[in-house]
């Protein structure tokens, strides 16, 4: 039985934890320099260089001109798990799961969400239009080729926006659709003309942006800027990217456009969080995410994760967007519904993920959560743990579980308990249960005066004969 105090439950085996309510405690909140919302438009990002010189001129550690363009506090989540996700090997959304999923996303509180293109097959155009009815707060996008066609169907199916593709790199224009820059520019602005025409948002993306000539990239974006689009999008198509160059692109491209920019960041090397960040830290204002991370190959930027990490930079705006305990639910969802398990080392809902160990950081964390802990697990509905019945153990976590049983020690006789319960677990781990009737066994042997600090032999003479009692009384009858 889990012995953790408030009714919640770790998806694993909890015998071995116990949980620890310090809603009271002094988790400290980042501060976080104010970030201004910028367009990009050059005459703006002068005025912030002005500004932030004068900020440095008269404090060094004011925030720098790169920090009023951050749009970590100030951002917009395009959710893809109904597209990218789709695309994730072992994805099947049935009409019913897509509704599922669409609707708590959108109780989550993501801005967007993003749907398999409607030329991909009549199943898929259907459900467009159904999600689109569902009257839900957030906008929804569908994904389409740069090409009339799809734009012509998607435009039918009630959609808020649509997100236009194309490849821009050498490898794409030579070896899967086959058109020069020339040719793709052409069709952008027709494409994105027709979409605008019908009155609902446009974005223009340039599919594998890192291994795109830089001066073709700036060249198409700032034709589509100058025509109206909505956003242009950044794509790390093969996950190339490294925090570095996704600052320098974006950087350099929120200079060129004055439209939002949006990224979408595959994580084939890890990077897609960090690099997601690191977009927003140079002005990105949209970033795509999927449940769990899901799409092609090892997927993209993870909602969870992502949400985590600027939860780590700002808190109190992340909290105020996001309907944060909901996270696990979703993830549980999408993960039911592609048949993986949650990983476990998953940010926030990783199934250790609130769970301490080692006897130096269970002292501390029963102190003070902020001592060990960058995400408060109350904020996500969730609950802490210290584990207590192992060798690495301490005695003041076992002290914590002591007052948590009622039973009354002095803090020798909890050393000398705790003594015991490493002597235990060098052999194997020891269950709650199995610390709990330890310390229940001591306790009652120096309330007895059959047992003081110290006497090994007798306790472990106590301890056998409980093992005995326990082991060999006969079951109760079942109850009448
Ligand atoms: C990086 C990404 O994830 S982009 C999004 C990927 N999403 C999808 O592919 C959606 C699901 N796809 C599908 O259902 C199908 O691939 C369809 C309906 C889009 C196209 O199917 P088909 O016509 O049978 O073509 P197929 O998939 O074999 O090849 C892609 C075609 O699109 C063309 N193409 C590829 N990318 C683009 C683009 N961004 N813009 C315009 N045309 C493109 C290719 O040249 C090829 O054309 P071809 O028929 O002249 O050879
Ligand atoms: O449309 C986009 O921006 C991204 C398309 C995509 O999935 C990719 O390039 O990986
Ligand atoms: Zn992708």
């Amino acid at each position: 039985m889990c012995p953790h105090l408030n009714g919640d439950s770790l998806p694993n085996d909890p015998s071995q934890m116990v949980a620890v309510d310090l809603s009271n405690g002094t988790n400290g909140t980042a501060v976080h320099a104010s970030s201004v919302k910028t367009n990009g438009a050059n005459g703006h990002a002068n005025s912030i260089n002005a500004r932030a010189q004068e900020l440095q001129r008269r404090n060094p550690y004011a925030p720098r001109a790169s920090d009023f363009l951050s749009n970590v506090s100030n951002f917009k989540i395009i959710e893809s798990t109904l597209r990218e996700g789709e695309q994730f090997a072992n994805a099947f959304f049935d009409t019913k799961t897509k509704i599922a999923i669409a609707k708590a996303l959108d109780a989550f509180g993501v801005e967007y969400i993003e749907l398999t293109s409607p030329a991909a097959s009549e199943q898929s155009r259907r459900d467009c239009e159904a999600i689109c009815k569902l009257g839900l707060k957030c906008k929804i996008l569908t994904h389409i080729r740069c090409h009339m066609d799809d734009a012509r169907i998607a435009v039918e199916t009630g959609v808020d926006g649509v997100d236009v593709v194309i490849g821009t790199s050498s490898f794409l224009r030579e070896f899967s659709h086959g058109k020069d820059m020339a040719y793709i520019t052409k069709t952008a602005i027709e494409v994105i003309e027709f979409v605008k025409s019908k009155g609902i948002e446009v974005r223009f993306s340039s599919e594998d942006s890192f291994r795109s000539d830089l001066v073709d990239l700036l060249s198409i974006y700032q034709t589509v800027d100058k025509i109206g689009v909505n956003r242009v999008g950044i794509a790390d198509t093969v996950g190339c990217a490294n925090p570095r160059q996704v600052y320098d692109l974006v950087r350099t491209l929120r200079g060129v456009v004055k439209c939002d920019i949006e990224i979408h960041l595959h994580n084939d090397t890890g990077m897609a969080i960090a690099n997601a960040y690191t977009a927003l830290e140079a002005g990105v204002t949209h970033v795509d995410t999927s449940v769990l991370g899901i799409g092609e190959r090892v997927g993209i930027t993870p909602l969870g994760g992502l949400v985590a990490c600027l939860y780590a930079a700002n808190p109190e705006y992340v909290k105020s967007k996001y309907n944060l305990p909901m996270l696990r639910e979703i993830e549980n969802l999408v993960a039911e519904a592609v048949e993986v398990n949650v990983p476990f080392m998953n940010p926030v809902t990783g199934y250790c993920a609130f769970t301490h160990k080692a006897g130096i950081h269970a002292k501390a964390i029963l102190n003070n959560p902020s001592t060990y802990e960058i995400l408060k697990p109350e904020d996500f509905g969730l609950t802490r743990y210290v584990s207590i019945g192992h060798r690495l153990t301490g005695w003041n976590a076992v002290k914590s579980r002591v007052e948590q049983l009622g039973l009354k020690l002095t803090d020798d006789e909890i050393k000398d308990a705790t003594a015991k319960i490493k002597e235990l677990a060098d052999v194997r781990t020891q269950s709650m249960d199995d610390v709990d009737s330890l310390l229940r066994v001591y306790s009652s042997g120096i309330q007895s005066g059959e047992l003081a600090v110290g006497q090994k032999e007798a306790l472990d003479r106590l301890l056998r004969m409980h093992r005995e009692h326990t082991t060999t009384r006969p079951s109760s009858p079942p109850p009448a």
